[in-house]
């Protein structure tokens, strides 16, 4: 009889959310959906495999995901193991030449390939890149002072636009090319919001290892416009690693994304609650 009991509360529980889930799997049909995923979000396998179930669930159910990755910690691993030293200049890593070969050893190979392979193991079909592939991304440098860093200039979305066409999932590692045929160092969260921008998205996930953009008082802003942002820069409340994450969000709102939200990736199916919940996930940032 308890077992009965459960499972009526159990099923009751679960068409509950597929109720609510139905305006939101209306409204993102079709609709394009950058998420990058930070290196701190990326923790264990287990939290890995989750991940890659919420994206094919996305893109079984007709949303068109796009996963630009970090992995800032991993890189700071080898060269640590290196004997390399490496610093941050406002959230960006210092990069020369022998660091940068390191960046794209990391990024493009290990971190990469871990997220392609947990992504085709969940059933769907990644595909890995960065932006040298067809020069999708052309950089200019972003300062002298922190060497091979980039700014990402231009973006061709053609790759990315036909892998979606095909239904298949791009993971985009954050290396983009100069017009001397440099290699550069782009921000992971830098490069998200270009490409995002690039693709006219819907929304932009950024996914990290705190619950949102918090205020003064340390609580979680639930929903920002650019200006209230841009208040809270000025006082240095936002400070550190968040400051690329809301000076991409300002970007790629600019750029035609319809909106930007900050959420934790260490939740267990962050990015479903944020897409297919009434209450969302995070930190929500919209221009106005
Ligand atoms: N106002 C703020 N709200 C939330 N986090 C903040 C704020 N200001 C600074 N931070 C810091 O930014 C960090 C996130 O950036 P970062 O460590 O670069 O993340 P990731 O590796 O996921 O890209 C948080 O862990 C937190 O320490
Ligand atoms: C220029 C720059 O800082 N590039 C980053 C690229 C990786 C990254 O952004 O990783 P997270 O998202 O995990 O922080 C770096 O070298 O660490």
């Amino acid at each position: 009889m308890k077992i009965r009991e459960d499972m009526n509360r159990d099923n009751a529980a679960i068409a509950r959310t597929l109720n609510e889930a139905l305006p939101y799997l209306r409204r993102y049909d079709d609709a394009i959906v950058v998420i990058k995923l930070g290196g701190h979000a990326m923790g264990s396998d287990e939290g890995m495999a989750s991940f890659a179930r919420d994206v094919v669930l996305m893109r079984t159910v007709g949303i068109n995901p796009v996963v630009v990755h970090g992995g800032g910690p991993m890189i700071n691993q080898l060269l640590e193991r290196l004997g390399v030293k490496s610093e941050f200049v406002r959230g960006k890593r210092v990069t020369d030449a022998e660091t940068m070969s390191v960046v794209e050893m990391v990024l493009a190979g290990e971190v990469n390939k871990r997220i392609v392979q947990a992504i085709n193991s969940a059933g769907g079909r990644a595909v890995g890149l960065t932006g040298k592939d067809t020069d999708m991304i052309v950089c200019t440098q972003t300062d002298p002072e922190l060497g091979f860093v980039g700014t990402p200039s231009e973006i061709d979305p053609r790759l990315l636009e036909s892998l979606l066409r095909d239904e298949m999932i791009p993971v985009l590692a954050p290396i983009g090319t100069g017009e001397n045929d440099e290699t550069f160092n782009i921000n992971g969260d830098t490069c998200a919001g270009a490409i995002a921008g690039a693709l006219k998205a819907d929304r932009l996930l950024l996914l990290t290892d705190v619950a949102g953009v918090k205020d003064a008082s340390g609580e979680v802003v639930t929903a920002l416009s650019a200006k209230t942002v841009r208040e809270l820069t000025e006082q240095g409340v936002i400070a550190g690693g968040m400051i690329p994450k809301t000076e991409t969000a300002l970007e790629a709102l600019e750029a035609g994304v319809r909106a930007v939200v900050i959420l934790d990736g260490r939740v267990p199916n962050a990015v479903l609650l944020e897409l297919f919940t009434s209450h969302g996930a995070g930190s929500l940032i919209r221009k106005e």
